[in-house]
């Protein structure tokens, strides 16, 4: 299946989820090939697509996204728009996505990516160091309860779900003190201001991808891939895929609290990655360096020394 340059007869479509922040990253999306290609913003066509994840990730609130179905549950419904012919790329955050697409589809074409970092989100305390004994922390991710229980284990976690609106709702009906978002997306909601500031990832390291925009689409669209060249960026997916090789070999997945770092410092890949228990018991952190090309085999051999030090079980709940 190839794809004729859109037209306002022939729109280029935009698979989607309908959240803000999906939208707005959709809409970053187009305005680039826009710019890219010299298209009308008529040519190219937003379609919100409602996701299994959209509607049971909220409504069946206690239950652990595992027994819902993982992290497909927000991606399946797109996939398979873009696999019919319903749509002709699709816009995800990275961070969401699991390291191998159904069979069909490629997810190679990375916008530069954003603030890496998660932002600290409080009135009641200026940063994690000001938080006072006893403080609640509203998060829902793994990796941020489990590296804040590691921190400071005087605080308490809980759950706190739903997209950036709702969590900040619900921060200021006072259920948590301080919750954690990603930079990212409040930039690119235009709301950084809600947020203390960013946390130095020394502090806490962030999630594999955070930040990054990538557009998926069908093997062998040939017209498609040709429309999406321009915008790749060269230096996220050289990160990325150092990021995603850590994750990969982890099998890491949501139930697990992982984070991973690359940065090109000197011309090399260098990469940081991270471990813990889920309670925040124990937390492993390596670092390694690698010539930019080899994110591959940087990100395995990083998990495989987590792993090693680790142990069989390591992420296991201790009850
Ligand atoms: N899991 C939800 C999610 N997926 C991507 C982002 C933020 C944007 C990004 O990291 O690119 C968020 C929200 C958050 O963590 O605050």
């Amino acid at each position: 299946m190839s794809t004729k340059t859109p037209t306002p007869e022939h729109t280029l479509k935009i698979g989607t989820r309908g959240s803000p922040l999906a939208l707005a990253q959709a809409h970053e999306t187009r305005q680039r090939l826009m710019e890219a290609h010299d298209l009308p913003e008529a040519a190219i066509e937003i379609v919100v697509i409602k996701t299994t994840g959209d509607d049971r990730f909220l409504i069946e609130a206690d239950k652990p996204l595992k027994d819902l179905g993982g992290k497909g549950l927000f991606t399946r419904e797109i996939e398979a728009a873009l696999l019919e012919g319903g749509i002709d790329i699709a816009v995800h955050s990275m961070k969401d996505m699991p390291v191998a697409q159904p069979e069909g589809l490629l997810l190679d074409c990375y916008l530069p990516r954003e603030d890496v970092r998660d932002a600290f989100v409080s009135d009641k305390a200026t940063g994690i160091a000001d938080l006072a004994p006893g403080m609640v922390v509203g998060s829902s991710s793994l990796r941020r309860r489990a590296q804040m229980l590691h921190r400071r284990p005087d605080l308490k976690v809980v759950e706190f779900r739903g997209n950036v609106q709702t969590r900040l709702r619900k921060l200021g009906d006072g259920v948590a003190d301080c919750t954690f978002l990603a930079m990212a997306g409040l930039n690119r909601l235009g709301m950084a201001r809600v947020a203390q500031g960013p946390v130095d990832p020394e502090d806490m390291l962030p999630a594999v991808a955070q930040g990054a925009i990538g557009i998926e689409r069908r093997e062998g669209d040939t017209g498609v891939a040709a429309l999406l060249e321009p915008l790749h960026d060269r230096d996220t997916g050289l990160r990325l895929a150092a990021e995603r090789a850590f994750l990969a070999e982890l099998d890491g997945s949501c139930e697990t609290p992982i984070a991973g770092l690359a940065v090109i410092e000197g011309g090399t890949l260098w990469l940081r990655g991270e471990i813990l228990r889920p309670d925040g018991s124990e937390a492993l952190a390596e670092e390694a360096r690698a010539p930019l090309e080899d994110g591959a085999v940087l990100g395995a051999e990083l998990a495989r020394r987590l792993l090693e030090r680790g142990g069989p079980g390591f992420f296991d709940w201790r009850s």
